[in-house]
């Protein structure tokens, strides 16, 4: 019931999508506005993830335990936000995923600065037990090699401390555009803070001077779109609102990659078109992502389809995401034919597959992006996905979007 089929069809030319606001710079900017009530947010992101946030900090105080079901953001950033609440008790909890998906090192770090949070299962995983206190700490330091997400954690809530909060990245720092996304949204806000080396520092802030952000659509979300166009007829082109060249998301490295694959963009005001001009130039892609994890399962598919082989590298983290991705794309990769082999933090794709005429299943895993990953193929080959609604983590209006494009999408 909650299956669909996607047939092999060919795209309708020259359509235009607006995709909605990216879900890490609104996350970032709803819990910025808990803190300064008066920040006005523009092109918010309707995904789940950013409803989860939402009601999470409408429900402040009001509910004793809070589900975030599978928003990785909202875990990790309310973790701080709820820890300096005094007087506040409350218990965050998720998906089963969810509470295999690490939290320690941010515990750690806070712990450090004197706050009272507890696990109630495992140690080291949500679910967590918060008691709010006001803390007097302002040094710290983390871990950064496995989630970006606990030091944006720190920074958001950094400029509502009475002392001046310095933040120490030990290790080799990973995902740093979320780090330096979370940098930027706060001094675009008029918070001072800085990122020297490997030191934050995020100076207490009593009112913002810039009180209205827009948010830049979703680059992840785009990311389909440029599989879609690299699949599909030299002279193809679709326009996607509303994106800019200065972004503060990793993932717009996209428009650079996709041009491996004959994909062109192009910025006019704030629409970007992108069109497939050429075939693509190259026979095989070397490629380290970790500097932008989530668009990882759309380029191998991407790979698959134009028949290049791929070696993806930087992705340890993929293995505490959603889902174990780097297996989970092992798995449904497979399924075509292809080989495939993947170590701790790298996929490679070792050949090309011919298409066939019977539909493929693809499992999603409880993993919006390997729905949406593997989409595109229905260029190539019919298609029946799993779970299909798995895509409102990020991107609700996914399926429709593909259907207002000429795709045949079938529900089951
Ligand atoms: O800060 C953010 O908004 C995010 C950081 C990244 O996570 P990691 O830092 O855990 O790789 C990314 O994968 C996730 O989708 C969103
Ligand atoms: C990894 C993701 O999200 P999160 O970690 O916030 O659950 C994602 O959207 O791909």
């Amino acid at each position: 019931m909650n299956d669909i089929l996607l047939n092999k069809s060919e795209l309708k030319n020259n359509q235009e999508i607006i995709i909605s606001g990216s879900k890490s710079e609104t996350n970032r900017l709803l819990l910025l506005q808990a803190l300064y009530p008066n920040l006005k947010i523009e092109n918010a992101s309707n995904s789940d993830d950013s409803e989860v946030m939402k009601n999470a900090l409408q429900s402040l105080g009001k509910s004793s335990e809070i589900n975030v079901y599978h928003a990785g953001t909202a875990m990790r950033f309310l973790t701080s936000f709820y820890a300096i609440q005094e007087g506040l008790e409350v218990v965050i909890s998720g998906s089963d995923r969810m509470h295999e998906r690490p939290t320690k090192i941010l515990v750690d770090a806070l712990n450090q600065l004197g706050t009272d949070i507890s696990y109630l299962k495992e140690e080291g995983y949500p679910p967590i037990k918060i008691i709010g206190k006001k803390i007097q700490g302002n040094k710290v330091s983390i871990d950064a090699n496995v989630s970006s997400q606990y030091i944006t954690s720190l920074m958001l809530i950094g400029s509502s401390l009475p002392n001046k909060l310095e933040i120490q990245l030990k290790g080799t720092i990973t995902s740093i555009p979320y780090i330096k996304m979370t940098l930027s949204v706060l001094q675009s806000l008029g918070i001072k803070a800085e990122f020297k080396k490997n030191i934050i520092k995020i100076p207490y802030t009593k009112k913002l001077s810039n009180d209205t952000f827009v948010v830049e659509s979703d680059w992840s979300s785009a990311s389909y779109f440029y599989s879609l166009m690299a699949l599909s007829k030299i002279d193809t082109q679709i326009t996607l609102g509303y994106f800019k060249q200065d972004s503060l998301q990793g993932d717009a490295v996209l428009a650079e990659i996709y041009q491996n694959f004959g994909v062109q963009t192009t910025f006019i005001d704030n629409k970007i078109i992108i069109k497939k001009v050429e075939n693509s130039s190259i026979k095989n892609l070397n490629l380290n992502l970790n500097n932008a994890p989530d668009i990882a399962q759309t380029i191998i598919v991407t790979c698959l389809g134009l028949g290049i082989t791929c070696n993806l590298m930087g992705l340890h983290t993929l293995k505490i995401k959603e889902t174990d991705r780097l297996q989970a794309l092992k798995n449904e990769l497979e399924k075509f034919g292809a080989d495939v082999s993947i170590s701790h933090d790298s996929i490679q794709l070792n050949n090309s597959v011919i298409f066939q005429n019977d539909p493929i299943k693809i499992e999603t895993y409880q993993d919006h992006r390997m729905a949406m990953a593997f989409a595109p193929l229905v260029l190539k080959q019919s298609l029946i996905i799993k779970n299909a609604p798995v895509v409102s983590k990020s991107y609700p209006d996914f399926w429709n979007d593909l259907k207002a494009i000429g795709l045949s999408v079938n529900h089951l």
